[in-house]
């Protein structure tokens, strides 16, 4: 039989037998083919359904631990908020300097702060004074101290003052300064003076020590917190007319007794009447030049005068330096109806004095414009409208809109300081009754000028 010649060629035989030996699979493989047959066919819940509770098991196990262990220690900080006034909350000593011998700067810094500023906590606000309380654990003795709204932002390589900073954000909060005296036999203030950085205090407020009365100013836009630059400092807001002017008030403060009305001044929210402030001091460096210049600020914003009385210069309160008194200008809902008659009626005089000038044919002039200055003409100088200009901060605003040129009369004095300077000012101070409240007589100078019980507070 005849085959025919063809070479033989491998990649055509189709019937090929492979030989090829599969290895078994291994337990860990087969046990991912088992759990993958389980899950074939549940829902995506039933799947992450043992991940979950493997999760959530030790959650549970972890808020357990938490519960239990929490009341047990005592130094625990689970409290949320920057200041409590029913509770002491631990501060740091975040930075000290010495002022001059008898004078430290400390600043605080809330434990865990920035766990604590979620809840927008804002503490310093220019309607009242209010001062903390310190804890000495070891001999359980507390003391006030009056916080200021700073914080140090920089220190000066060469001297180590530090460079102060307004608290004006709520992510400012929290951290503070306070200017403490040091007593030689006083137990606490060498204590606290003496505190090491970083070393951990208990503090407790806001005390309130003084709250402005209400004035219906306050339901209006506050006045701009002071900078630290004049030309930042934003103008006053307009009010309305109609509406009784903000009161003003003068402040008596020896020693320590300045930092309240310094609270204030630099807080937001400060006052929006005009204040005189008499600061006696026994040497010069008892206070800041940082204060000094924020206070220049100040005044040159309009907001304030500052008479300092410098003990080592001789220089003294006397009777010549303390105000007479007026009333407010707002004690009750009746005033706002005076003053709301009051406003109709001058708005009516100008109004009759713009017709007047109509009908002699004379341009109007504005009221802001001084009678005593050159005549425009004479000038060669275009008149303004003073109205229409709008001041880019509060010291164009006051210099060249508002300027004044007499101090606008208190109806409130406040004084604070060493019992004696108290006493000679405005009277001793009686707090020996169960709500601890100021009972004392007016007397002093204040008296001497008719100031009594209703428009004076002594701080004690
Ligand atoms: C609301 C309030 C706010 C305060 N704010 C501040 C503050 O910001 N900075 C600050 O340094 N102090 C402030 N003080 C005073 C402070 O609370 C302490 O009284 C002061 O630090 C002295 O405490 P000490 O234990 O060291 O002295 P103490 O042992 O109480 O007294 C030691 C010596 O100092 C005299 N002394 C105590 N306090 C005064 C005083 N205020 N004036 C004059 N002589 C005094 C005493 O007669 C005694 O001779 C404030 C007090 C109050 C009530």
């Amino acid at each position: 039989m005849d085959h025919p010649k063809t070479p033989y060629n491998p990649a055509n035989n189709k019937e090929e037998t492979s030989y090829e030996f599969h290895a078994p699979k291994n337990p860990k493989e087969l046990y991912k083919d088992k759990i993958r047959e389980r899950a074939r066919g549940k829902t995506w819940i039933r799947k992450l359904l043992p991940s979950l509770l493997i999760g959530a098991g030790c959650l549970w196990a972890f808020y357990t631990y938490d519960y239990f262990t929490r009341e047990k220690d005592p130094n625990r900080d689970t409290d949320g908020s920057l200041l409590r006034d029913d509770k002491f909350l631990p501060y740091i000593v975040s930075f000290k300097y010495q002022i001059d011998p008898d004078h430290y700067l400390v600043e605080l810094t809330r434990k865990n702060r920035a766990q604590k500023l979620i809840h927008n906590q804002r503490l310093f606000s220019g309607d009242k004074m209010w001062s903390i309380e310190i804890a000495k654990p070891d001999i359980n003795i507390v003391r006030s101290y009056t916080p200021l709204p700073l914080f140090v932002a920089g220190v000066d390589p060469t001297t180590q003052e530090p460079h102060l900073q307004l608290v004006s954000k709520s992510e400012q909060e929290g951290k503070f300064i306070i200017i403490v005296k040091r007593y030689p036999d006083g137990e606490f203030s060498k204590w606290l003076t003496g505190l090491q950085l970083l070393q951990s205090v208990q503090v407790r407020g806001p005390i309130t020590d003084y709250k402005f009365k209400f004035h219906p100013l306050d339901h209006y836009e506050p006045r701009p917190q002071l900078s630290n630059t004049l030309e930042k400092t934003l103008p006053d807001p307009s009010y309305p007319e109609k509406l009784p002017k903000p009161e003003n008030f003068v402040y008596y403060g020896a020693g320590t007794g300045i930092l309240p009305f310094l609270q204030i001044l630099y807080s937001p929210n400060p006052p929006k009447g005009f204040s005189e402030a008499f600061f006696s001091l026994k040497s010069d460096s008892n206070i800041l030049n940082q204060f000094k210049t924020l206070n220049y600020f100040a005044e040159k914003c309009g907001r304030v005068k500052f008479h300092y009385f410098i003990e080592d210069q001789g220089q003294k309160l006397t009777d010549k330096d303390i105000r007479s008194s007026t009333l407010p200008h707002f004690s009750g809902a009746k005033d706002l109806k005076v003053s709301e008659e009051v406003y109709r009626y001058k708005l009516l005089q100008e109004k009759k004095e713009e017709v007047r000038r109509q009908i002699e044919g004379k341009d109007v002039v504005h009221e802001n414009v001084s009678e005593d200055s050159p005549s425009m003409e004479d000038a060669n100088i275009p008149q303004l409208d003073l109205t229409k200009i709008k001041a880019d901060n509060a010291f164009q605003q006051f210099s060249f809109l508002r300027k004044r040129t007499e101090l606008p009369p208190p109806s409130l004095a406040i004084v604070c300081g060493p019992d004696g300077f108290v006493e000679a000012v405005a009277g001793k101070a009686d707090i020996n009754n169960v709500e601890m409240e100021d009972r004392g007589p007016i007397g002093g100078i204040l008296k001497g000028k008719g100031w009594t019980e209703a428009n004076v507070k002594r701080l004690v």
